[in-house]
């Protein structure tokens, strides 16, 4: 796999950072997650692929022996507020001196510096200050969220994720590892480039809602079908608009012409009915295979078994049955290989990962009675 051989230290997080952790392990990498002591149970549901060490940080025995990890790694993911780390004697630049390859990549809201740097905060607070929640929801209606997708993931995980396999890129030339900084803000403006620089183009000159990318355009939503399901409409481009119109047996004659905002309203009382009058699986069969941009909005239940996804294998089934998406993107030759087994529990892997980092079992002995390390018997797994 791409990321055989790079070993990653991640601070037990949130939402984000196990994120980051779970693309860099799907890769090949060796991720090593922190856990703390006393912890009834992982928050980490992005935990695929992972080891999992608990270790009370609060302990100074416990800073040495994530300072001789981290020493031993190539990677270190921390997802804690700013200040933090270097509270604890483990800022970067104690870790750069003591292993100058390492990368060390500090996941946050809203960056190292700037006012709010301190301040606590989750993906739609981060959002809000990318000027990106102000462009999303529907006409009329208030700034909404799409789930916490867009900071904590695109612009916070993916985007750290990023960062991290430059950095190792350049190491394979400079030798030196280095600091990322990643802000959740600026991650999820930079994933939103497209909108800001398409403004000049007039793609967002309407209010919220009433553009042709944000469901204003009639022929850019979703539509409810006779049993209640939805499909998605995207026929922009005039040759696929005009397949969209074909499939629903509407003569354009009689229609307002696509692009006229102020008729936007009639034609999407048009599509509204028009779809209403046959059920989803009707409608697949009208659009499938055409270019009329239009495919049905399928559940979480649903989309494994739906024919295109099946013939790529686009989801993968752990060994407890559960499904997920595959990793993407697909490479030709090192492709994701997706670890199927439970995702590990807090200590699981304690005592394998401290004798595979050098401790000897006497040591190992002593912090675990001494509650500076953790472990949990191993679980059989199927
Ligand atoms: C919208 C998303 C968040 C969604 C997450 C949800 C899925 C979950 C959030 C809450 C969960 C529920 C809750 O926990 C209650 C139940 C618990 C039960 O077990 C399960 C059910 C629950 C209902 C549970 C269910 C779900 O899991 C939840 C609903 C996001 O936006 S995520 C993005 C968040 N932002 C960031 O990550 C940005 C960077 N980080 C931060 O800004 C801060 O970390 C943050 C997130 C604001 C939290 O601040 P906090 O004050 O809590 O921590 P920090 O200041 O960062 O300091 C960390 C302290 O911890 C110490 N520490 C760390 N490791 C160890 C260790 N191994 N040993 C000892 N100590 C450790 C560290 O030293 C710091 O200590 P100090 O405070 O003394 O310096």
């Amino acid at each position: 796999m791409a990321l055989a051989g790079v070993r990653v230290i991640e601070l037990a997080g949130l939402a984000p950072a196990p994120f980051c952790g779970m693309i860099l392990a799907d890769f090949g990498a060796k991720v090593i997650r922190v856990d703390r002591t006393k912890a009834s149970m992982s928050l980490d549901t992005q935990g695929r692929g992972k080891r999992s060490v608990a270790i009370n940080l609060k302990n100074p025995e416990g800073i040495t022996v994530l300072k001789k990890l981290c020493i031993q790694s190539d990677v270190i993911l921390e997802p804690y507020r700013k200040g933090v780390m270097e509270k604890l004697g483990l800022g970067p630049q104690q870790l750069l001196k003591e292993n100058p390859g390492l990368i060390y990549a500090r996941l946050t809201g809203y960056g190292q510096t700037g006012c709010y740097a301190t301040a606590a905060g989750h993906d739609i607070n981060y959002l809000a200050l990318s000027g990106l929640l102000s462009r999303l929801g529907r006409s009329e209606e208030k700034p909404y969220a799409p789930l916490n997708l867009v900071a904590d993931f695109a612009g916070g995980g993916l985007t750290c994720a990023l960062g991290i396999v430059l950095a190792l890129l350049e190491r394979t030339k400079s030798g030196k590892g280095q600091i990322i900084d990643a802000s959740m803000v600026e991650g999820a403006a930079y994933t939103g480039s497209f909108v800001w620089k398409s403004q000049s183009i007039g793609l967002w000159d309407r209010p919220r809602g009433q553009n042709m990318l944000d469901s204003g355009a009639p022929f850019y939503d979703t539509y409810q079908t006779s049993d209640g399901k939805y499909v998605a409409v995207g026929a922009i481009e005039p040759q696929f608009y005009s397949q969209l119109l074909h499939g629903l047996e509407l003569d354009s004659s009689q229609l307002p012409p696509q692009m006229s905002f102020t008729d936007w309203p009639e034609l999407r009382l048009i599509f509204t009915q028009r779809f209403a009058s046959k059920t989803q699986a009707e409608w697949s069969k009208i659009f499938d295979c055409t270019d009329a941009c239009v495919t049905p909005v399928l559940s979480f239940e649903e989309v494994s078994s739906h024919p295109h996804n099946k013939e790529r294998g686009s989801f993968v089934k752990d060994s407890s049955g559960k499904e997920s998406p595959r990793p993407a993107p697909v490479l030709s030759r090192t492709p994701a290989e997706p670890c199927l087994l439970a995702n590990p529990e807090i200590g699981e892997h304690t005592v394998e990962v401290l004798e595979e980092y050098g401790f000897t079992s006497a040591e190992i002995d002593q912090m675990l009675t001494a509650g500076v390390v953790e472990s949990h018997a191993i679980k059989a797994k199927l």
